[in-house]
């Protein structure tokens, strides 16, 4: 009996023992975490990791502090809003894009017989300012499911001069973790066009650093990146480049047609009266882009909810605005000035080119890196009006 109530206290002690063992070790780990000095920063780093890894949708891929920059301006193929159906006009243009460069992207497995097919390494999309590039761009990734790495190169320029090279190889090794990706380059001239005696040293690197390390994801047949480049100065850009963007696309101004599809995608979620003869609005804005279209169909809206404000003055109140009519949109583009200097600027710079390929109704062209190549041999300076 006696030795039996020993046991009991023995155990009893144990237990107490171990207990407060662990209540020490469980003091000592929270005190030990309060004092670390670096948990504010490891927590914030934590919670970055975190949100980085929300925004490029892939959770398992770990990155390394220069990624982790380049990954501000990655967007998630989700989280874009524009498709091919999103853009107006541009047939053509879609098609071809829809077979070069998204259906490889989506179904590497049709393309991975033999050397002859391939995934698309660098794409050329060039024509006047706000023809849709960009759009083009976006919807590209969004169709074909691949993250878009938009490479602001003034953004790593400017923040992170020392790095900048660094930076420059972690937009490839970012882009490979993360594939299918499209690497975009806006404004191309800027950043890879010819080089001048005036160009920072920094630059020049970052060019060559970027030349070798695309080649590298040329020659990988099974990499499933892309490089896709705008620019409004094609001629800016030197051969070497060129070669690398062995598809270039014109996107040039949009004809009747694909204004009148443009004015149809603008004003698609619009409230409009019925009938509006989109055709014959295409006919008035001759010479516009999709943007110049953009720009007046909002002042075009303003005008519905400024009659009903004057209606209200004249004690006249509606219990909300009136459909945006034909009449308004007409109104607009009489008062409206285009805005497309640089389009003409461009279309100045270009016109040997388009003289050469332009189609039967003068709009959009596809041509060749030969094609492309020649016609910049034989560009010759435009002859001054008198
Ligand atoms: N074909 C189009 N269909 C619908 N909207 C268009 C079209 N083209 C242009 N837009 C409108 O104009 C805006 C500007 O177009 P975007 O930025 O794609 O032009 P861009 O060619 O890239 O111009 P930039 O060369 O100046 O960068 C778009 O956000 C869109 O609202």
């Amino acid at each position: 009996m006696r030795s039996g109530s020993g046991e009991t206290k023995l155990v009893q002690e144990l237990i107490l023992y171990a207990a407060s063992a662990a209540l020490s070790c469980l003091v000592m780990f929270v005190g030990l975490k309060q004092l670390d000095p670096n948990r504010d920063a490891a927590k914030k780093a934590l919670e970055h990791k975190k949100e980085i890894a929300k925004r490029l949708g892939r959770p398992l891929v770990q990155t390394n502090s220069y990624e982790d920059i380049v990954a501000c301006d990655v967007v998630n193929p989700d989280h874009i809003d524009v498709r091919f159906d999103t853009i107006g006009g541009l047939d053509g243009i879609k098609e071809a894009l829809y077979e070069l460069v998204i259906l490889p992207l989506q179904r590497p497995e049709l393309f991975s017989r033999g050397k002859l097919l391939g995934p698309q390494k660098g794409v050329l999309l060039y024509g006047p300012p706000g023809t849709g590039k960009t759009m083009l761009a976006k919807a590209i990734a969004k169709e074909s499911g691949a993250v878009f790495i938009n490479v602001r190169v003034a953004n790593l320029m400017s923040k992170w001069f020392g790095d900048a090279q660094k930076l420059v190889s972690a937009v490839f090794t970012l882009a490979q973790k993360l594939q299918p990706a499209i690497i975009f380059i806006d404004e191309v001239d800027s950043f890879l066009g010819q080089r001048k005696s005036t160009d920072h040293e920094a630059l020049t690197n970052m060019k060559t650093e970027f030349m070798s390390l695309w080649d590298g994801f040329t020659t990988d047949h099974d990499a499933r990146v892309m490089v896709l480049a705008a620019t409004n100065r094609p001629s800016e850009l030197d051969e070497a480049i060129l070669r690398r963007l062995p598809q270039a696309f014109e996107i040039g101004m949009p004809n009747r047609k694909d204004r009148a599809a443009i004015l149809k995608v603008v004003l698609k979620d619009e409230k409009v009266e019925d009938g509006i003869d989109y055709d014959r609005v295409a006919a008035l804005c001759d010479g516009y882009t999709g943007s110049d279209i953009l720009e007046f169909c909002k002042k075009a809206a303003y005008l519905p909810i400024r009659d009903l404000l004057d209606d209200e003055k004249l004690g006249k109140p509606s219990p909300e605005p009136r459909p945006l009519s034909q009449a308004d949109l007409e109104r607009v583009i009489a008062t409206t000035k285009k805005t497309n200097v640089a389009a003409n600027e461009y279309s100045r710079l270009s016109s040997s080119w388009q003289r050469q390929g332009e189609d039967s109704d003068g709009s959009h062209v596809t041509i060749t890196l030969a094609e492309l190549l020649s016609k910049l041999v034989n560009l010759q300076p435009e002859p001054r009006d008198p």
